[in-house]
């Protein structure tokens, strides 16, 4: 039946939270990192996400990046195109939410898109284009620390007005509550305004059914992965998908296991800490990785000595934000970031082949590094560990099998996430 729905992710873990959202709703979905160079079989596939790492870069890479994801995934054949980004609406005023999306805009000649950055099940909610993470407004979530893109403002109508010069609305709750009729003429009322950007209030998934039966026929959608939980409905009531049984099952994995994490959202410390008090782990510090290759060294003979034990094993850099001010502030931003994602990304690439088999990486930017050094391609998705989260598999040369790889989001996950992970694997 072809490719119905085409994604581009702004980060890696993004990605693979779409993704495992479309398989669990019974797409059948390869998760691609970068546009694929070589021609590739999308048979017996509904749909593609093509990660890129654009988040956080400046934001005319990020067009380009994206435009030509979108290009590819046209010429693919999707029906629809989806911009995934964080359900924290990461970005800063530079970017990248608005350029990506008045391009995306332009190329597919599209006069209006709908920002859905809700994820219920997680605690994402939107009310009157606030942004909740859980029962705290976004900038008072933790989100205000983030090493990259602090998010100090949670009104999102806002925010969004500070990085395109278009009109931004809003699609509120009292209209949703009227259901999809109602909501696809709002938009069209917003439209007959010349507004491009329509951020929709989400309170449950119910909300985002009553989004997804609104926008199913615009070219272009975008948000966070709660869309993806309800757009393949829709495909499936306009008989675009075929009926599948089982979309994501994984091999028997092997190997031994190690967490890579350069995380400092506030999931992510926790699950640092409850692991710690059950393994060891070794904390990276970005002072003494920028003063010579001794540290990462001594991470590296840590990491052997102790999956030579059997492991599970933790290395981080992750640190509270006293800690990465500090860092940066002698360092800056960007270096700290790059030291920390190269070293993590060094590590993977020498476990791996040393056979560490089950990787969980924390954190999107972070895992964009570590995928980025073993040189991955293409991800198969299989079972979820938590919302958000699943186990997915790459081939690795020789006999061994398959590399099974968790790429987890800062703030997913529970606080026993690091150690769950490996029970759930097959
Ligand atoms: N101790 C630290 N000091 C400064 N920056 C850090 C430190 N630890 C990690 N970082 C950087 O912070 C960023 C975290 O982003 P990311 O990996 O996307 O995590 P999340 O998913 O939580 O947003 C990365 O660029 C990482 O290299
Ligand atoms: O939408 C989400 O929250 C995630 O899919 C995501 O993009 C998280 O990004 P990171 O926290 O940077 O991993």
């Amino acid at each position: 039946m072809g490719v119905v729905l085409g994604a581009i992710a702004d980060d890696f873990t993004g990605a693979t939270d779409l993704a495992n959202n479309l398989v669990r709703s019974g797409m059948r979905c390869v998760q691609v990192i970068g546009v694929p160079e070589a021609p590739l079989t999308l048979e017996d596939v509904d749909a593609v996400v093509v990660a890129l790492k654009s988040r956080s870069c400046p934001a005319s890479q990020a067009v380009s990046e994206s435009l030509a994801a979108l290009d590819w995934l046209q010429a693919q054949g999707a029906r629809q195109c989806f911009f995934k980004y964080c359900s924290t609406f990461d970005s800063t005023d530079a970017g990248n939410i608005g350029p990506v999306s008045d391009a995306l805009l332009d190329r597919l000649g599209a006069e209006q898109t709908v920002m859905v950055p809700a994820f219920p099940i997680n605690g994402r909610t939107v009310y009157q284009g606030h942004l909740f993470v859980g029962d705290r407004l976004l900038n008072d979530s933790g989100m205000q620390h983030h090493p990259l893109n602090p998010m100090r403002d949670a009104d999102l109508v806002r925010v969004l007005s500070r990085q395109s010069s278009r009109k931004v609305g809003l699609a509120p709750r009292q209209v949703l509550a009227q259901g999809p009729e109602a909501t696809r003429r709002h938009l069209d009322a917003l439209s007959a305004e010349e507004v491009c950007h329509v951020i929709c209030d989400t309170l449950d998934e119910r909300d985002l059914e009553v989004i997804a039966e609104a926008v199913v026929d615009m070219p272009l959608v975008t948000g966070g992965s709660g869309l993806g939980q309800v757009l393949p409905e829709q495909y499936r009531r306009r008989g675009w998908l075929a009926e599948v049984t089982e979309a994501g099952r994984l091999s028997p994995s092997g190997g031994s296991a190690l967490v890579l994490s350069g995380s400092c959202s506030r999931a992510t410390l926790g699950q640092v800490d409850h692991f710690l008090a059950h393994h060891s782990g070794f904390a990276l510090d970005p002072l003494s990785l920028d003063e010579g290759p001794s540290h990462l060294q001594a991470a590296l003979d840590f990491a052997r000595e102790r999956l030579a034990d059997g492991g599970p094993v933790l290395v981080y850099a992750s640190a509270d934000p006293d800690r990465v001010k500090a860092a940066q502030a002698v360092l800056g931003t960007e270096r700290a970031g790059q030291l920390v994602e190269a070293a993590l990304g060094n590590l993977a690439r020498q476990l791996v082949v040393e056979g560490v088999g089950r990787l969980v990486v924390a954190g999107g930017e972070t895992s964009g590094a570590v995928v980025s050094a073993l040189g991955i391609r293409t991800l198969r998705i299989g079972e979820q560990i938590d919302p958000g989260v699943p186990w997915t598999q790459v081939p690795l040369e020789g006999d061994r099998a398959p590399l099974s790889l968790a790429l987890k989001s800062g703030n997913f996950g529970g606080p026993d996430f690091f150690t769950r992970a490996f029970e759930v694997l097959p």
